[in-house]
């Protein structure tokens, strides 16, 4: 992007064309505009722009057919569509047509500048200064406690309530004071007090635990790696999750999650943020599940001191510590009843009122959410807002459930054993033996990736050797999918071949930037291994690798291994 942003305007109101006009050049942008759909691709077709800002209706046409031409011709301009009042279903399609973001009329110009600034990768300085005038870690904290809850030593079965639990310690550790600033927003009319079930001092508040500094310095979870990368398989369904990830990146439309516990929404959620410009911004990942119902709204909204009895200095929610970045609410079918109302409120407003505060603050933050529960279905049961519903689902991706994509179980399999076994020190990495594989695909992992995990962390403690056989794996009888023989969605000789082969060959490792450091270093290692099993006698060391002793010192020479004074 240039550094003075070019924005195409597209309304045939001129009165309001001015208004944005007049807006965007006060935040030095460069500015043409166009009243109807022929003029803005006249435009479009003579030069490119940074963002292109559109009314949905429009005399000849309508803001989708400009979404439209952008996307046959391959175009990089960002655009966001200006919806009517009352017409969540524009948003909706413009989001899924491709558009960066919409906004509904009348316009707020708050938001304008903000969705704009968002569009172009860029942060207002007054809505950064509102949200969070000295920074924040809560973000931080809060993933990182709920990466070590997820982590935490293997369990038998997965999404236990310890584990959700132990997050919460966590995810509700916002960094104060966080000193919130004066709204920028004029007082609501609906300023109401503080919520009669606020928690007070006795309460369990989960708001009031505390992480140890060290815990909150810890560094980003997805270190070196981004979540792509460490979301593994190459099965249909997995490619396709992939694309999807590439692709809801782009925009700011919310994204629904949809499977089974453990098959990896969060990490697929991570994914989405790491592709994303967000990316150097924070991503806070909540479990709503896990949070008491009277402390909701202080959890995610914040708090002002004084609002409650305990409430002794300012406190950010999730909105404010994700601001800028990304939210992920998994888990969002057990949000209660009231609880939906205020988000919808927060998510159609852009703007969160902490408790006790009189007046809202705006924030900018994407939100991704996830569930195992069919939401339609608790929409038609009365337990979900059907607007709500209706907002957060504009794309939906299905993670499906691992028994279902059985070709995956080898790929993970590997790169789970070589984290695991570079985690704990353990060389070289245990390998499955063909019965073992052959064990795992025939069980159905209920628990899925996070089961498989779990299993294989138990295994590798278990095994104390080489390899890890069936019994190591301690798969209970009664869940095995089927008899001996059942079919097997991959050859049990190959997938032994590749889970032995180092995560760098299978695909779940970066490629080696010097292939010939590389080699050298594995073909030292093996020689290494082999003159040690026979106490340095190269002749049998050798021959156990199938080199002559002439080859064997050869070897030796080129990678500089000497045996010392008892060669043999
Ligand atoms: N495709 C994959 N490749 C490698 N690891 C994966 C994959 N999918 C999931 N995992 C790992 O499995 C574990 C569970 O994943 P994750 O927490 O994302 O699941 P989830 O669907 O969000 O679970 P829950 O619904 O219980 O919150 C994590 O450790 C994650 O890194």
């Amino acid at each position: 992007m240039s550094a003075d942003p070019r924005l195409l305007v597209v309304d045939d109101e001129p009165d309001l064309r001015t208004l944005y006009e007049m807006t965007l050049l006060r935040e030095g942008y460069t500015l043409d505009s166009a009243g109807t759909v022929e003029d803005a691709l006249e435009l479009l077709g003579s030069r490119r722009y940074d963002a292109v800002i559109t009314d949905m209706r429009l005399p000849d046409g309508n803001g989708l057919d400009l979404l439209r031409w952008l996307e046959q011709h391959g175009r990089t301009e960002r655009a966001v569509v200006i919806t009517a009042y009352g017409s969540p279903e524009n948003a909706v399609e413009a989001l899924k047509a491709g558009a960066f973001d919409y906004l509904t009329k009348p316009v707020d110009l708050r938001q304008f500048r903000m969705v704009v600034a968002s569009a172009l990768g860029r942060v207002t300085r007054a809505e950064e200064m509102a949200v969070r005038p000295s920074g924040s870690a809560a973000s931080a904290a809060a993933n990182v406690a709920r990466e070590q809850a997820k982590a935490a030593p293997p369990v038998s079965m997965p999404g236990t309530g310890a584990v959700k639990d132990a997050f919460r310690d966590g995810a509700s550790d916002a960094d104060g004071p966080a000193s919130l600033r004066d709204p920028v927003m004029p007082p609501l009319t609906q300023t109401s007090p503080p919520p009669a079930s606020a928690p007070t001092a006795t309460e369990p508040s989960a708001a009031a635990v505390r992480k140890p500094a060290a815990t909150r310095a810890k560094p980003p979870l997805t270190g070196s790696t981004s979540a792509l990368e460490r979301l593994v398989g190459d099965s249909v369904a997995m490619r396709q999750v992939r694309e999807l990830i590439e692709k809801v990146a782009r925009s700011m439309a919310p994204v629904l999650l949809n499977g089974e516990s453990g098959t990896g929404k969060e990490l697929v959620a991570r994914a989405i943020h790491d592709v994303s410009a967000r990316r150097p911004q924070p991503f806070v990942a909540v479990n709503c599940g896990a949070i008491p119902e009277q402390l909701l709204e202080a959890e995610f909204f914040g708090y002002r001191k004084g609002a409650f009895t305990g409430a002794t200095e300012d406190r950010e929610g999730f909105f404010q510590a994700a601001h800028g970045g990304t939210l992920f609410l998994d888990e969002i079918g057990d949000l209660p009843l009231a609880m939906q109302s205020k988000l919808l409120r927060a998510l159609q407003e852009r703007s969160v009122r902490p408790v006790g505060a009189v007046a809202e603050m705006p924030v900018n933050v994407r939100l991704l959410s996830a569930t195992h529960k069919d939401l339609a279905a608790e929409v038609a049961a009365g337990r979900f807002r059907q607007d709500l519903y209706y907002r957060l689902n504009v794309i939906q991706i299905r993670v499906p459930p691992l028994r279902e994509r059985m070709e995956d179980l080898v790929p993970i399999s590997a790169r789970v054993l070589s984290r695991i076994a570079g985690d704990a020190g353990v060389e070289p990495v245990p390998q499955l033996t063909p019965a073992a594989l052959a064990a795992l695909a025939r069980y159905s992992f209920p628990g899925n990736v996070r089961e498989l995990e779990n299993l294989l962390h138990r295994a590798l403690a278990l095994s104390g050797g080489d390899g890890i056989d069936v019994a190591d794996l301690g798969l209970p009888d009664s869940l095995l999918g089927g008899p001996e023989g059942v079919d097997i969605p991959f050859d049990v000789a190959d997938a032994v071949e590749v889970v032995a082969m180092p995560p760098e060959v299978t695909g779940s490792a970066p490629l080696p930037t010097d292939l010939a450091v590389y080699l050298d270093d594995v073909e030292r290692r093996i020689l290494l291994r082999a003159l040690e099993q026979h106490r340095n006698n190269r002749t049998a060391a050798g021959a156990s690798l199938g080199l002559s002793l002439r080859q064997m010192r050869y070897r030796m020479a080129r990678l500089e291994i000497s045996l010392g004074g008892e060669e043999a």
